[in-house]
């Protein structure tokens, strides 16, 4: 069976830095496996005068790090057409009618269309409603909109937004992305739960004492200084991707593993993460900003002198915080989680904590159960990135005399062949999208849930000033997020066996 998919692709923003570093890759990807072939098409728009000429010289630019023959990649960017236009020109629209149409016979796309949003935000709503109004919204085959983030800058904002969408798109028809999504471990974490009987039956708080994620960057904001001043790690990291990975963690077991079962069960998890008064923000989410550091050699410059940046910047470039989820699984198992920009390294990893023994049954016969050190701790730790895998720690006998127990690690990787030749997030979503399939893009239910949980902190956040830097550049973080745990008696976990080693748990 032919797994060619049919399609014209509309890409809103086609000059811009999203559609060359991730876009014209993945179509590329996708063409490369067959996926796409003669019955498809991009049409590339943003104000610029380019020709298609050009637009192709760009789309093939831009697939340099590809080991690919000068035919290929002309075949491959002859499907590629650039119509200049101004999102907020009416007549503009009537152009790319025109164009959409001729593609459409030309290909014979079966008037199936995918518009890819790779624009600022505030124009999502106009765009939408004149794809409607002006129809290019085909009344035959597929139409389906693809959203980048960010999703609104808070609830209400995004409300709006979605209310403006609606106005032209069903929810079945609209493909909020989350990139996160697309990482091949973190769809993992699912098969990991769910496949395995060892793991799912011990999967609540009778056996878990806390969950831990923590997604670092050792880069800081780069050229985004402009977005990301008015976002900071809070909006920018934890509302989408982070609470996604929570939500993942947290479900019930969907009857099926179909898209709608699985996101009635996130929708539930979501929706039991408690959301904090004033207060209790003050007590379990803390801020950071990254301040000059050195890394590896390299030094680093603070977050405030970075390019597009307020001098006097209150963004935060690191949050912390306790989560706690309100239901029968998981009540007074805190999930911490962390992001932040500048840290040690670059590295997304899940860590579930179990609970020691209920009894350490190896003390010495003059300690009572009291006085014993626990066993050490079981630890899952998901690696997501760079490296992907995962480990379980067991404790067993240390070799020779007495009985002393050592944690010992079942580890998993993938190997770097398998890494080199599995698909990337965007590649794997837009093929999604092809297919109709929107189990790894973000729902209305979701993306609302997330706001109500951050848009607390935000306000609390909002009112007070900070230290700000808190942090050097090439550390993990402030004070006050390692305090965050140590208050509960507990630690981060970055590498499990360096933390069995601080307790002397390990040799
Ligand atoms: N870059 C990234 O890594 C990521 C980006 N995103 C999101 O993707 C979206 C795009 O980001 P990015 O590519 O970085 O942004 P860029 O600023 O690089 O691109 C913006 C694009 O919009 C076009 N544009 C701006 N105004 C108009 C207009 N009035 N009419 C038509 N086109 C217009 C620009 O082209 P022209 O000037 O020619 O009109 C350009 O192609 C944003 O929502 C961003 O938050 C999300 C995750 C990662
Ligand atoms: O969405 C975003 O994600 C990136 C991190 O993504 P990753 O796949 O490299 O882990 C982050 O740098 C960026 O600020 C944020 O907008």
């Amino acid at each position: 069976m032919s797994n060619e998919q049919i399609a014209l692709f509309t890409i809103f923003g086609g000059t811009g830095d999203l559609a060359k570093r991730k876009l014209y890759p993945s179509l590329f990807r996708l063409y490369r496996k067959g996926f796409l072939k003669e019955r498809f098409a991009v049409i590339g728009t943003a104000r610029r005068e380019w020709t298609d000429d050009y637009f192709r010289e760009v789309v093939k630019e831009s697939l340099i790090d590809f080991d690919s023959s000068e035919n290929e990649l002309d075949s491959f960017a002859s499907h590629f057409y650039y119509q200049s236009h101004n999102v907020t020109e009416t007549e503009h629209y009537h152009n790319l009618k025109k164009l959409a149409t001729a593609l459409d016979e030309k290909y014979r796309l079966n008037q199936n269309r995918i518009f890819y949003l790779a624009m600022a935000p505030n124009f999502f709503g106009l765009i939408t409603e004149h794809l409607k109004s002006e129809k290019i919204v085909t009344p035959d085959g597929f139409n389906r909109l693809i959203i980048e983030k960010p999703f609104g800058t808070d609830y209400n904002s995004a409300a709006k937004l979605n209310d403006e969408i609606r106005g032209a798109f069903e929810e079945d028809q609209i493909f909020r992305i989350d990139h996160y999504l697309g990482k091949e471990m973190i769809q993992n974490i699912s098969a990991i739960r769910f496949g395995n009987n060892i793991l799912e039956s011990l999967w609540n708080n009778k056996y878990i004492d806390n969950v831990q994620v923590t997604l670092a960057e050792a880069l800081g904001v780069e050229e985004r200084g402009g977005y990301y001043d008015k976002s900071g790690a809070l909006k920018d990291m934890i509302q989408n991707h982070t609470l996604q990975v929570v939500s993942l963690l947290a479900m019930e077991a969907p009857a099926i593993f179909t898209e709608k079962n699985i996101r009635e069960e996130k929708i539930k998890a979501l929706n039991s993460v408690r959301i904090y008064s004033p207060e209790e923000v003050k007590q379990n989410f803390v801020r950071g900003q990254y301040g000059a550091g050195k890394l590896a050699g390299k030094e680093f410059i603070n977050y405030r002198d970075e390019l597009n940046v307020d001098p006097q910047s209150e963004t935060e470039t690191f949050v912390a915080g306790k989560l706690m989820i309100d239901n029968f699984r998981w009540r007074g198992v805190p999930f911490y989680v962390r992001s932040g920009k500048q840290l040690t390294e670059k590295g997304t990893r899940i860590n579930i904590v179990f609970k020691p023994t209920p009894i350490n049954v190896f003390r010495s016969e003059n300690e009572t159960a009291c006085q014993a050190q626990d066993t050490p701790r079981n630890i899952l730790t998901i690696y997501i990135q760079p490296t992907e895998g995962f480990s379980l720690t067991l404790n067993g006998k240390e070799i020779g005399d007495g009985f002393n127990i050592n944690p010992v690690k079942m580890d998993f990787r993938h190997s770097a062949d398998t890494l080199d030749n599995s698909p990337e997030a965007y590649e794997k979503l837009i093929l999604d999208c092809l297919k109709g399939d929107s189990t790894n893009f973000t729902h209305w239910d979701e993306v609302a849930q997330s706001w109500r949980i951050v848009d607390v902190i935000r306000h609390v956040w909002d009112q007070e000033t900070t230290e700000f830097p808190n942090y050097a550049s090439g550390t993990m973080g402030p004070q006050a997020a390692f305090d965050l745990l140590e208050r509960d008696g507990f630690n981060w976990i970055w590498n499990p066996d360096e933390w069995y080693r601080e307790r002397g748990q390990l040799n």
